[in-house]
């Protein structure tokens, strides 16, 4: 889906209201960045997936190096099947890759058992997904405490209503999902990820079912949390302009990075894809 350019002529992006207030309370704001080997928030280092065996195998990651830095906003993009959603789901702790290693901080989550992984993405992974993901029985306020409840340290309510009134939807905690709008079950999405403040905010494709304005309303609210809360953003998409939100565009093209881009234009990435046939 297409956005219009989100830069202004002076190539700065439009401000947002939302997620302002909590950058002091952020415990990765720019002043206190995450420490980890290498100053990244989360990295790869060789990363590969193989799915099946024998002549079936699918080669979806083939020797993935990458390191996020705390505080950025990077768009992951490639043609289709070249791997995008495999490497965020590895480097998320959602998948195991078949080598390599995966790193939070000093941590290689990578060797985990699943147990202590499952918790440790509940504490410092978010994940906002293109079909938002909530459980539709469950109230708005329900949805945003789930995964803290899971990994037994739910969030307390202030910090629940206040993370929902940050992305727009205070007063809204005992609708159900079934009574919001696409983009305002993805901002309650939103919030259930970062009412923990993760280390990392993964989206795949988050406004990939969203119309444009309120593709560019998601954004611009991934883009505020990284400015003024110093998030670190990591975002798969097939388009070049809601590339254009992030700091640096890594290109993924047969399960390898092909390009590692800084603050491309979307003329740019438009034309570094096609050439890619994506
Ligand atoms: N569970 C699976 N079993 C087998 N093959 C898989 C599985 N998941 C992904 N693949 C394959 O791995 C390759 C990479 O898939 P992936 O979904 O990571 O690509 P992508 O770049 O995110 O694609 P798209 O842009 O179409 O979503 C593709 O060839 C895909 O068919």
């Amino acid at each position: 889906m297409p956005f219009s350019n989100p830069r202004g002529r002076d190539g700065r992006l439009p401000a947002y209201d939302g997620l302002r207030s909590r950058a002091a309370g952020s415990p990765h704001s720019p002043d206190d960045p995450v420490s980890s080997r290498d100053g990244a928030a989360v990295r790869c280092d060789g990363l590969h997936r193989r799915y099946g065996g024998g002549a079936n195998a699918v080669h979806a990651l083939r020797g993935v190096t990458v390191a996020f830095a705390p505080g950025t906003f990077t768009a992951v993009m490639g043609p289709s099947g070249s791997g995008k959603t495999t490497l965020l789901h590895c480097v998320a702790g959602m998948d195991r890759p078949t080598s390599g290693t995966v790193w939070w901080d000093r941590t290689e989550v990578s060797r985990l058992r699943e147990r202590r992984l499952a918790r440790l993405r509940r504490a410092e992974v978010g994940f906002v997904f293109q079909s938002f993901n909530l459980m539709p029985a469950m109230t708005v306020e329900q949805n945003v405490t789930l995964p803290g409840r899971l990994a037994g340290r739910p969030p307390g309510r202030t910090a629940v209503h206040e993370a929902l009134r940050q992305v727009g939807l205070g007063g809204r905690e005992r609708h159900r999902p079934g009574q919001l709008s696409g983009g305002q079950q993805q901002r309650v999405a939103i919030a259930r990820a970062l009412v923990s403040h993760p280390r990392v905010l993964f989206a795949d494709e988050p406004t990939g079912a969203l119309d444009r304005r309120t593709g560019v309303e998601i954004l611009s609210l991934l883009r505020a949390g990284v400015d003024e809360q110093g998030q670190t953003c990591v975002m798969v998409t097939h388009d070049a302009v809601a590339a254009g939100y992030a700091d640096r565009v890594v290109v993924l093209a047969d399960g390898v990075i092909v390009d590692d881009l800084d603050r491309p234009s979307a003329a740019a990435v438009s034309d570094r894809l096609s050439r890619l046939g994506g």
